[in-house]
């Protein structure tokens, strides 16, 4: 199965040329996050993606090519580049040549001395990937071949890394360990709500911002990011579940909101914002979710977010889905109101460009965009890096992908981890009310890394 095929042998290769070459895997094969667990030891960058209703997962692991996904057009560029310069089997959707990883929240802030390179933004071509659909496993080998390069050894050489990893059947027991909690300058953070709310009430032009916080974690051991996965997927239905690890920091979390979906040249995206919590009973959780869907102050979060991406998929499609009401996004922590939009791709919209039309929406940054964005750099304390930025995969020759926006996440660093949260501050804002919203939200991580039971606060 794994000799190099007779159509790669024969490949005449005249410049540096993108091999990206698909087998199928059995049926019968383990589940693709089995492959992530194992390649711990034998690569130091790894990637995973999980849609919310499972349908849908890819690996990554180690890097063929990677870029410093800042720019929106220069990654166009480098796709169309890459993409003349690529050569491919794949038949089946999300196979092949793919960029996965993630854009900056604000591109024009340097996150590096937090997030390191993942901190300006991170995309790259795995080595070997593996897709998962309900009814199909795939296997890719990604390699860059010059004109004269030996195929064969290239060959033998991925083949080796992907023995290493599909082999390694050592059993993993989970970390125990203690963790102390900082929740860090809360009162100034109380202020900074104070200050947007300010600003929203003068005759600024500002209607909405999103304000985020960090929760600092330190342990007595390094985290384990099989371990933090392992727990989101098994504690974290219904939500897109994403891992970036590069080197030493791993970006994790679990989702419930789209970005963007492209397929079939129509693209798909969501407005998901103003939230509550889960009720410990049916019947209390009814009873919250109706109160969301009736409350002034979430109705108008949530139309905000609804009026710029009605403007913004404007842009970037040829017709829009006719506007309803909006339901209940229900996750296990928390519960939003939701609204989905859909369209067709216009024919000069590239899917790069579909993403810097959307991001940030008014879920992550404010109304309107680009003085909200202006204000969250000069105001927030914090570097957001790549949380609630756009985190997901890109074909590099078809026009499909999905990103979704990196929120309920956490960075992970040796025995630190960093847990974000944010919420959309208005008018009538309650700034312990919104306090208490972010301590809801960073719930999904917590639980995740372990630290619910075994966590003290500072
Ligand atoms: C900014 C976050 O959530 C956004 C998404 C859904 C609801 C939100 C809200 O109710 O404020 C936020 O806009 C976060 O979880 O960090």
């Amino acid at each position: 199965m794994f000799n190099v095929p007779n159509d790669v042998r024969k490949l005449e290769i005249k410049r540096p040329t993108l091999v990206s070459w698909v087998v199928s895997l059995p049926e019968t094969s383990e589940a693709i996050v089995t492959c992530f667990y194992q390649a711990k030891k034998v690569f130091t960058t790894r990637y995973f993606w999980q849609t919310p209703d499972a349908s849908f997962s890819l690996v990554g692991l180690g890097t063929c090519k990677e870029y410093v996904a800042q720019d929106y057009r220069d990654m166009t560029i480098s796709r169309e580049n890459l993409s003349k310069n690529t050569i491919t089997n794949a038949k089946h959707s999300g196979t092949g040549p793919v960029f996965l990883g993630g854009f900056p929240f604000d591109k024009t802030v340097d996150s590096q001395k937090t997030w390191q390179e993942l901190g300006n933004g991170y995309l790259f071509i795995p080595k070997i990937m593996l897709t998962q659909t309900n009814d199909n496993r795939f296997l890719t080998f990604n390699m860059i071949v010059e004109s004269n390069d030996d195929l064969d050894t290239q060959w033998e050489n991925i083949v080796t890394l992907w023995n290493a990893v599909s082999q390694n059947k050592q059993y993993e027991s989970p970390t125990r360990q203690q963790m102390q909690a900082n929740e860090i300058h809360v009162p100034e953070w109380l202020e900074t709500v104070e200050l947007a709310m300010d600003e929203i009430n003068s005759d600024s032009d500002i209607r909405k911002i999103v304000l985020a916080r960090e929760l600092y974690i330190k342990a007595t051991e390094p985290f384990s990011v099989n371990d933090v996965l392992k727990n989101c997927l098994e504690q974290q239905e219904n939500t897109y579940v994403f891992v970036l690890e590069h080197s030493e920091n791993a970006f994790i979390g679990a989702t419930p909101e789209r970005l963007l979906l492209l397929q079939e040249n129509n693209i798909s995206t969501a407005c998901v914002a103003g939230s509550i919590p889960r009720g410990k009973t049916v019947e209390k959780d009814n009873q919250l979710g109706s109160q969301l869907l009736n409350d002034m102050k979430n109705q108008v979060e949530h139309q905000i977010v609804v009026d710029a991406i009605e403007r913004d998929m404007s842009e970037i499609t040829e017709t829009l889905s006719e506007k309803g009401q909006p339901s209940l996004l229900k996750n296990r922590d928390i519960q939003h109101l939701f609204y989905p939009f859909s369209g067709e791709k216009k024919a000069d919209i590239s899917f790069f460009s579909a993403i810097e039309q959307l991001h940030p929406t008014p879920a992550l940054g404010g109304q309107p965009k680009e003085l909200t964005t202006k204000w969250i750099r000069e105001h927030e304390p914090i570097n957001r890096g790549l949380y609630g930025a756009p985190i997901g995969w890109s074909s590099v020759i078809l026009e499909e992908g999905e990103f979704a926006v990196g929120i309920r996440s956490a960075l992970l660093s040796g025995k630190s981890a960093t847990l974000y949260a944010g919420c959309g501050v208005i008018a009538d804002s309650i700034p312990q009310e919104e306090l208490k919203e972010t301590r809801v939200k960073f719930q999904p991580m917590l639980r995740a890394i372990g630290g619910e039971e075994n966590v003290t606060s500072k």
